[in-house]
Order: structure tokens, then C-alpha cells, then sequence
């Protein structure tokens, strides 16, 4: 689909000139559904193979303003993020994505370009995690949100859950962390340059199979980053009743993020531990496992002396631990 053929906003017509089944024939039109779908957008509902018997499920939303800005972010890659977003989770289960489900709100006066824009982007992560955009929903609303269901396929493994963390354990991580949070500062700081950072704010990227690696090396659970790793991590020691212990010198931080750091005068472990959004895996594993390639181990899971918790170098986690929806910034 040429996104381009309307690339000047003065001359895009609106969704209101176009109309809902205008727009939504805009995003559908040409596309090819991935093996997976058995039924894809047309009907009252799709249908789609469950190899396995079981569909794992998810959903998340994005609300402009709280989740992405249109300055900041193009169209495109805001339909990324947000399906990152949800395969994340999907991966996170261990399981591989087998669909995805978009629905959107915008006002009438929003420009097919972002709409069109928005599709491209929703169809490539949709193709990056292995799947396809197999329906959706559009209505009117007063600010731009969208919301994806992402669904997935277990393949005959058992999901890998927050619950099954166990003293003696490591944790274990892959992708980058803080990434996402220093490029969002680089942002609402005005400031240019850290292209890598920015990229990784405005598009998480997640190695989709990375959570089918971590369950068939023997994960005893795993998440994705998506509020921060101190949080992400504090939500699994809680699951499993554990203590997790992070050792802050095996945490790579990798010279973009000290950079921007240094350039911002912020701690580079406050990006790392508490910055949401990279959509990184973490997961804990034997200590007998083989660890997959391209995870770092940075900790090891303990049983709680008193409240399941997370700490780091031996103490409780002095910064923000993470994302919180409610209190208008971080926990
Ligand atoms: N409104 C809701 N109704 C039922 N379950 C919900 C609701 N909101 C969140 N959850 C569930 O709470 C859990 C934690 O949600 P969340 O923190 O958003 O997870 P994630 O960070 O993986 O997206 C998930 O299992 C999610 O399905
Ligand atoms: C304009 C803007 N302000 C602030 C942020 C920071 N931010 C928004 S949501 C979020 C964390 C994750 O969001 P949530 O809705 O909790 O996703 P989930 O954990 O359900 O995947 C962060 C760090 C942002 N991405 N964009
Ligand atoms: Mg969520
Ligand atoms: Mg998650
Ligand atoms: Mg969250």
C-alpha cells in the first residue's frame, strides 16, 4: 500500500470525508493475512488456527498524550508500538503470535494519513512477530487510542508464568533496557541528537522469538519490560513469593545510554532499572540451565526473608521502580 500517495496533510481528506468503512477498506485493501488466519477482516468475526488447542490472549491500549505524542512519534510509528507492545506480552507467555485485533478511536477531523499511517505501521510489527491484522474496530472519539488484542499459540508447550520463579534461580535478560525511557527525556528535553534512543522510544523493538527461546531453555518465568525492570521484576517476586537480587555491574548499559546520560545529568541505573517500554524480556532459569544466546544474566532469585521483593547490590531499589498508570509519572 502506497502511504505516500496522500503525504501532504493539507491535501489528505479526513476520516469524516472518507468514512468508517473508507478507512477501514484503506488499512485492509491489498494486504495478505498470515498462515495462521483461517478467516480474516470481512465478516463479524476472524477466524484463526489454534494449533495448539489453547489461545493465549492479551490486550493494551495507547491514548495519545499519555502514551505517544503525534510531535514526537509519526503514524507509522505509533501502529508499531502498539502492536509491539502487545506481542510482547504474547511472547512473554512463551507462545508465538498468531493475530492481531486493532481497534481505534479518533476525532472525525483526523486525517487519513494518519490513519493510513497508522495501518502500515500496525501491519509491519504485525509481520515482524509473524502474524497479521485479522480485524478491528473504528470509532469517533475525542482523542486518538487505540487498542490491540494480540493472540497466540503455545505449541504444545506450558505457558511460562510470573509464579514460577524459585530460590536459587538467575535472572536473566535480553534487549536493552533504559533505552526507551532515555529517549523519551531526550525528547520532552527538547534536545537533538541520541538517534538510537529516540528510535527506540518512538519504536520498541522486541525479538519476538526470544520468548519461545527462554521456554524451551527452561524459563521458570518471564515477562516483558514494559513499566521498568524493578517493577517488572517486582510483579514475578511477588507472583512466585521470591526475593530477586539484581547485581547492578552485570546491568550493560552500553555507551548511547551513558552518553545521553552524562549529556542530561541523570543516573544511568535510573533509565535501567525503572524505565518502562523497551519491552526486553526478563525471565529467571535454573541455575542448571543452558542460558539462551544473547541473554545477560544480572541476578539470582532468593526466598524472601520477609516481603517478596527486589533489590539491587544487596539493597531495596532507592529510585522509581517503574510506571504506574495513575499517578501521572513513575512508582
Ligand atoms: N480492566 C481489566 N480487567 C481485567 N484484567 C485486567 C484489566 N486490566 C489489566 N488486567 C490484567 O492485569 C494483568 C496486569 O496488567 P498489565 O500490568 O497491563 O500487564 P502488562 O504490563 O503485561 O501489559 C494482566 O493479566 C491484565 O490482563
Ligand atoms: C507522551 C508520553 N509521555 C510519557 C510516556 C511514558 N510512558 C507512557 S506508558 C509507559 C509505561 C507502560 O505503559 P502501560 O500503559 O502501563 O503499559 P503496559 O504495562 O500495560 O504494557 C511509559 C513509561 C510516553 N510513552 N509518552
Ligand atoms: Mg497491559
Ligand atoms: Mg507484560
Ligand atoms: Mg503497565
Amino acid at each position: 500500500m502506497d502511504i505516500g500517495a496522500d503525504r501532504d496533510e493539507s491535501h489528505s481528506p479526513t476520516v469524516a470525508q472518507v468514512g468508517e468503512f473508507g478507512v477501514i477498506d484503506r488499512s485492509t485493501r491489498g494486504r495478505i493475512q498470515s498462515s495462521h488466519t483461517i478467516l480474516g477482516p470481512g465478516d463479524d468475526a476472524a477466524v484463526v488456527a489454534a494449533a495448539d488447542g489453547r489461545v493465549v490472549a492479551t490486550t493494551d491500549m495507547l491514548v495519545e498524550g499519555r502514551h505517544f505524542r503525534l510531535d514526537w512519534s509519526s503514524p507509522i510509528d505509533v501502529g508499531r508500538k502498539a502492536v509491539a507492545q502487545n506481542g510482547a506480552d504474547i511472547s512473554a507467555m512463551g507462545a508465538r503470535c498468531t493475530g492481531f485485533l486493532v481497534a481505534l478511536g479518533c476525532p472525525a477531523s483526523t486525517s487519513v494519513e494518519v490513519t493510513d499511517g497508522l495501518s502500515e505501521g500496525f501491519w509491519r510489527e504485525a509481520q515482524r512477530a509473524g502474524a497479521s491484522i485479522i480485524g478491528g474496530d473504528l470509532v469517533q472519539s475525542e482523542e486518538l487510542v487505540i487498542s490491540i488484542t494480540a493472540l497466540g499459540d503455545l505449541e504444545g508447550r506450558p505457558p511460562v508464568l510470573r509464579s514460577g520463579a524459585r530460590p536459587g534461580d538467575v535472572v536473566a535478560v535480553f534487549g536493552h533496557l533504559g533505552w526507551s525511557a532515555a529517549g523519551l527525556a531526550v525528547l520532552e528535553a527538547g534536545r537533538s541528537g541520541h538517534a538510537a534512543l529516540v528510535d527506540a522510544h518512538r519504536v520498541p523493538a522486541p525479538e519476538y522469538e526470544q520468548g519461545v527461546s527462554a521456554a524451551l531453555a527452561g524459563a521458570t518465568s518471564l515477562t516483558d519490560v514494559s513499566d521498568g525492570l524493578v517493577a517488572d521484576l517486582g510483579h514475578i517476586a511477588q507472583a512466585s513469593s521470591v526475593s530477586v537480587d539484581l547485581n547492578s555491574d552485570l546491568l550493560d548499559t552500553g555507551s548511547e545510554i551513558v552518553s545521553a546520560a552524562t549529556d542530561l545529568g541523570v543516573s544511568v541505573l535510573s533509565w535501567v532499572l525503572g524505565g518502562g517500554e523497551d519491552h526486553a524480556f526478563a525471565a529467571t532459569f535454573p541455575r542448571t540451565a543452558r542460558i539462551p544466546d544473547g541473554w545477560t544474566v544480572v541476578g539470582h532469585v532468593s526466598g524472601p526473608s520477609g516481603a517478596p521483593m527486589v533489590t539491587v547490590d544487596g539493597e531495596p531499589f532507592s529510585g522509581p521502580a517503574g510506571w504506574s498508570s495513575f499517578d501521572g509519572s513513575t512508582e
